[in-house]
């Protein structure tokens, strides 16, 4: 999509609103057009050229109406203007992040998440911007027609000098224009590094002390704001450049127009009427030349602003920003379609409307996913689980166990291959893999700042036996009663007041709070102690044993459970089978075997080799 066709399809996202916003600018534009006939008028009165009907007072008086009028239509302006401006950049924020959420859950944004605030907060109001300028338009035009023609029938040389920095104006505009799109681009992406090493900082400040890392840390920060520093005054100085360029030509035209008059009027061919409405129209004339730079500005930079934008939505239409949608201001969302459906199910419903379909087998063919940065991931794998089932996925570390657990979740975009549940394809992994159908629990649990209560219903309704149950089950009984506001504790951002292990099986007990065919862990042993795990498996088979459980795990405490293992190398099934027949056949499986309380070799064997 082109920016002209993005800009179109923002100008007519709420067309009556756009258009009564672009009537009253106009309106705005076009009043002084009156003023300065009437200031002419006075001056023609006094000097005796014309008698006007209802005397000076009269040209008074329709000056400060006119004045009147033109306030009236500016605060109407601001008005609609607040509205429409608003309403594009909500509907584009809004589209976004429901794109986001969409997106497979490990490749959701393309970028740090600081730069994707940057893109939410800076791309969107510089977007939000041009469209906002572009109401000036008819009705600056329509002032220089209409002024145009007035002035021409008064002295077309004259006329000539005003317009004259205009059109001097519209080509240095023109001509900077490519130097506008590059300064801005780069200040665009300094900024959202800098934005991206603040996040970063913040969200590792453990990591960075215990490496003693601050110095370096700080070090590379100030390289970036210095980088960012830099382009920001590159952007900032050619913006003011060109700015001062179309006042100072403008002032340039009225000296011209000055010294012009001064000629004219000793010999009797121009009045001080003609001379006060060509500096009364001048000074408009000045604001239509502001106006229509800055317009031109902000449509350059808003092209590099939409570059970003899509890049955002990785490859999907652009058009899906400016898809109208619920966006939660005005009147208007009583008559979209969406507004019931959304409140109730929120932007991702599509996932409530798969159809329930109970496990009994589950398979994925030839199952491909490449990390476009390394080329590394997993390569035609074929898996087959029943229902009740205990699949275990083992490997050395970067064997790709946890790239084809996201895979088959549609986590990741698999590249190619299929997965079938009972004998049908599922064309939307990432919809379908939810509860009822799976539950997952990933290496590192994701925890919010809230309290551990709301960790592990995350939304479900509060049952007091299911909560007590997921939380026997992961056994978490003991560490609730230790902690001081038990099941009310807040857990502190990304759960920082939890251990490792806590917070492991506090996303392991939101997992079990949810009813699911299909229980996917991803190695629990990371945060948990062999005895906390194999108490863990055991309260899961008991409690649960007809579901079926696809596990990532080297231990033993799982394996030994397994009823089928798989053992993965550089992406690809190496063997598979049961704990006897891979201690028989595979040479990997064996030192994953007797290797648990050597890992440590193992890393270094894998990593040498
Ligand atoms: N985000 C990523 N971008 C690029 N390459 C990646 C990414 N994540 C993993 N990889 C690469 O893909 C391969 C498989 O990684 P994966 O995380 O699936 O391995 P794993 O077997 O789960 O490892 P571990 O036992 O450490 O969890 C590795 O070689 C890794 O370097």
């Amino acid at each position: 999509m082109k920016t002209r066709h993005f800009f179109w399809r923002l100008l007519t996202y709420r067309p009556i609103l756009y258009l009564t916003n672009l009537l009253m600018w106009t309106i705005v534009h076009m009043i002084p057009l009156l003023p300065g006939l009437a200031t002419k008028a006075f001056f023609d009165q006094l000097e005796g050229n014309i008698t006007f009907p209802y005397g000076v007072w009269g040209i008074v008086a329709l000056l400060i109406s006119a004045t009147l009028a033109r306030i009236m239509f500016i605060a109407l302006g601001f008005l609609t203007d607040a509205r429409f401006r608003f309403r594009i950049s909500m509907l584009m924020r809004r589209n976004l992040l429901a794109h986001v959420l969409k997106q497979p859950g490990a490749r959701a944004i393309p970028c740090s998440p600081g730069e994707g605030i940057s893109n939410f907060r800076d791309d969107i109001d510089q977007t939000e911007e041009a469209v906002s300028w572009s109401v000036d338009g008819l009705g600056l035009a329509g002032f220089a027609i209409v002024a145009s023609f007035i002035l021409i029938s008064i002295d077309a040389q004259m006329t000539f000098f005003v317009f004259v920095p205009l059109i001097l104006v519209v080509c240095t505009a023109q001509f900077a224009t490519s130097r506008i799109q590059k300064y801005r681009a780069a200040s665009r992406e300094a900024t959202a590094k800098v934005t991206g090493s603040i996040s970063e900082m913040f969200g590792n400040v453990q990591a960075i002390q215990v490496a003693g890392a601050e110095a370096r840390i700080v070090g590379r920060f100030v390289k970036l704001s210095d980088q960012r520093r830099k382009t920001m005054v590159k952007d900032k100085l050619i913006t003011e450049a060109l700015s001062s360029i179309f006042t100072n030509s403008v002032n340039l035209g009225t000296g011209l127009i000055l010294i012009l008059a001064g000629y004219k009027m000793r010999s009797g061919a121009f009045t001080v009427g003609d001379l006060s409405l060509f500096i009364y129209y001048l000074t408009f004339v000045t604001q239509l030349i502001g106006n229509v730079g800055n317009f031109m500005t902000y449509y350059k930079q808003m092209t590099i602003s939409f570059g970003r934008l899509k890049n955002m939505l990785q490859g999907t239409h652009a058009s899906a920003l400016t898809k109208p949608a619920y966006i939660g201001i005005g009147k208007d969302h009583e008559k979209d379609a969406e507004a019931s459906n959304y409140i109730q199910n929120g932007p991702i419903n599509e996932k409530n409307q798969v159809e329930f379909k109970p496990l009994e087998h589950l398979q994925t063919r030839s199952l491909t996913y490449r990390y476009p940065e390394t080329g590394r991931g997993i390569h035609n794998i074929d898996l087959n689980l029943t229902r009740g089932s205990f699949t275990v996925i083992t490997g050395m570390i970067g064997s790709g166990k946890t790239t084809l657990v996201r895979s088959l979740l549609g986590l990741l975009p698999a590249e190619s291959g299929e997965i079938i549940w009972n004998g049908q394809t599922v064309s939307n992994p990432a919809d379908f893999f939810v509860p009822p159908h799976s539950a997952y629990t990933s290496q590192i649990p994701r925890l919010y700042s809230d309290k551990l209560k709301h960790n592990i219903l995350l939304g479900e309704p509060e049952t007091a036996d299911k909560l007590e149950q997921s939380i026997y089950t992961a056994v978490m009984e003991d560490d609730i009663s230790n902690l001081q506001d038990g099941l009310d504790t807040m857990v502190g951002p990304r759960g920082v007041k939890l251990s490792g292990g806590q917070a492991q099986r506090t996303a392991t007990a939101r997992m079990l709070a949810r009813d699911a065919q299909l229980y996917v862990f991803d190695d629990l042993s990371s945060a948990l102690d062999v005895e906390t795990e194999r108490i863990l498996w055991e309260r899961i088979f008991s409690e649960r044993s007809d579901a079926t459980y696809l596990v990532v795990s080297h231990r033993k405490a799982a394996l030994t459970h397994a009823d089928h293992i798989i053992v993965l190398k550089d992406g690809t099934i190496e063997a598979e089978g049961t704990v006897d027949l891979l201690l028989e056949t595979s040479q990997s499986f064996r030192e994953l075997w007797y290797g648990e309380n050597t890992e440590q070799d193992i890393i270094t064997k894998n990593h040498s080799g």
